[in-house]
Formats: C-alpha cells, structure tokens, sequence
C-alpha cells in the first residue's frame, strides 16, 4: 500500500476488555490537514489516538486508510502504510545520543535521506546530535520525539499531548515547528492537547469528546463562536 492519504474513523465505539470508552467516533484525517481532539480528562482522547493505531480494542465500526479496512491490522502495518505516532510522555532512550535514538526508530529500515530531512525541520537537534536524551531541555526531548515518528516518513501523524509539561515559549517554538511540518511535508497531523488555545490557533477542525461521545466537530471558528460547549465540554484551563 502506497502511504495513506487518510484515515477514517467510522462510528467508532472502543476501549480495553469489557470497557467501553468510545461511542460512535466519527472523523476523517486528511493529508496536509490539521485536526484537534480535545476534552476533558479521561474524555478519550488518547484512547482514540490508540485505536487508530491498533492499541486499543475495537468494539464497533471501522477505522479506514484510504477506504481499506484496517481494523484488524497490526500497529505496525498501519506504521508501514503512513501512520505515525507520537504517544503521550517522552517516548526516548534516554541512554543513546539523539542521532542513535533517530536511527533506532528506523528498526533496521534504511536510512535513506531521513536523517537529514528530519534535522532540517528540528535545526536543534542536528546541534545536539551527540547528546544523549538525559542532556536534552524538555523541548528538546519532545522535539525528538516527534522527530522519531518522522523517521519513516509517515503521511499522517498523531500527536497524544505533545506540550506536555513544557514552559509558553518552548510550547510555542514546538508548535511552530509542528506547524511548519503540515506545510512543508503535506502530513496530515492529528493534535490531542490539554491547551485548548493552542489547538484552536493549530487546526483547521477540531473534535470535541465528551465522556467518549463526540459532542462537536467543525471547522475551528464555529467552535470559537460557540462557547457554551467550549465550556460546558472542556472546563479547561485557557492558556
Ligand atoms: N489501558 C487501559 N485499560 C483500561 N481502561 C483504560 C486504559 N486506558 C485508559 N482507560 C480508561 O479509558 C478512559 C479514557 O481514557 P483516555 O486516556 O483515553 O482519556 P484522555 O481523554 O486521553 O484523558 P487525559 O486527558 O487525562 O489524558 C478513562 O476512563 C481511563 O481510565
């Protein structure tokens, strides 16, 4: 399979043996576009990501990359047909430099011209090639995160949280970079983020979720102009 264009959530309903977390998910990931999932803490939003990826339990309809079902197919065939993803905390070897923990991401795949592409959209991490990841600022560490799941060069990207614990202006400089990376590369890029404003300013299209049930989907402004959901279904703090 060609790498994918887009990933379809269809009345997705899953969760964890006997748990059901998500009812009748519906969205479409497209490449070059920018979507956000947000909502309130144990809303679902990561368990969505993990269903995507094949992590989770598909308890009803289907999850598609480019009309195929790929519902019952391994996280890693779903890695191999353009999914990436970088799951919440920073998923590093902490032992190994941060070429090392780029080239590991590889799992033996060659290396091709995706170490250069990957320094050129993170000039910060080809600086700090020989750093190991306990010498990296937190920025940096999530930087390499990303950049791990940008190894193989996926055409979508699902991003669990990626601002985590970083100060305003490492969170913006990440988010630029982020940015950057939707106009350059043409990935399709799926943000699940507890900063309501970042993913407002992000996106093109949001999800919000609410206790797994999608509550509102459209395009960013309408969710701007309509702030009793943005309250009601997200209680978060605004940064
Ligand atoms: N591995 C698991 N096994 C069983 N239940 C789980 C598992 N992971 C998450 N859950 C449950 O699923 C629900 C949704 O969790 P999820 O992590 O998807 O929410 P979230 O919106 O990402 O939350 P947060 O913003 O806190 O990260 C929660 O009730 C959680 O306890």
């Amino acid at each position: 399979m060609q790498a994918a264009t887009e990933l379809r959530f269809d009345q997705v309903s899953a969760g964890y043996a006997g748990a059901r977390v998500l009812h009748g998910v519906d969205f479409t990931l497209r490449q070059g576009r920018k979507l956000g999932l947000i909502g309130r803490n144990g809303a679902g939003k990561t368990t969505t990501l993990a269903s995507a990826v094949g992590h989770a339990q598909l308890q009803g309809g289907r999850v598609l990359m480019d009309g195929q079902d790929v519902g019952a197919w391994p996280t890693h065939a779903r890695a191999r047909a353009g999914l990436g993803y970088v799951p919440q905390g920073r998923e590093i070897f902490p032992s190994l430099s941060v070429e090392e923990n780029l080239i590991a991401a590889l799992q033996g795949r060659p290396r091709g011209p995706a170490l250069d592409r990957v320094y050129g959209l993170f000039p910060r991490l080809r600086e700090r090639r020989r750093n190991g990841g306990t010498q990296l600022s937190g920025g940096e560490q999530q930087m390499l995160s990303v950049a791990r799941a940008l190894m193989a060069g996926p055409s979508l990207l699902l991003l669990d949280e990626p601002l985590e614990g970083l100060a305003p202006k490492v969170r913006d400089e990440l988010m630029d970079a982020i940015s950057a990376l939707v106009t350059s590369t043409g990935v399709g890029c799926l943000l699940v983020e507890q900063h309501v404003d970042v993913v407002l300013d992000f996106a093109d299209e949001v999800i919000v979720l609410e206790r797994g049930v999608p509550v509102f989907h459209g395009p960013v402004e309408d969710l701007r102009r309509d702030g009793a959901i943005l309250d009601r279904a997200i209680g978060l703090e605004k940064v």
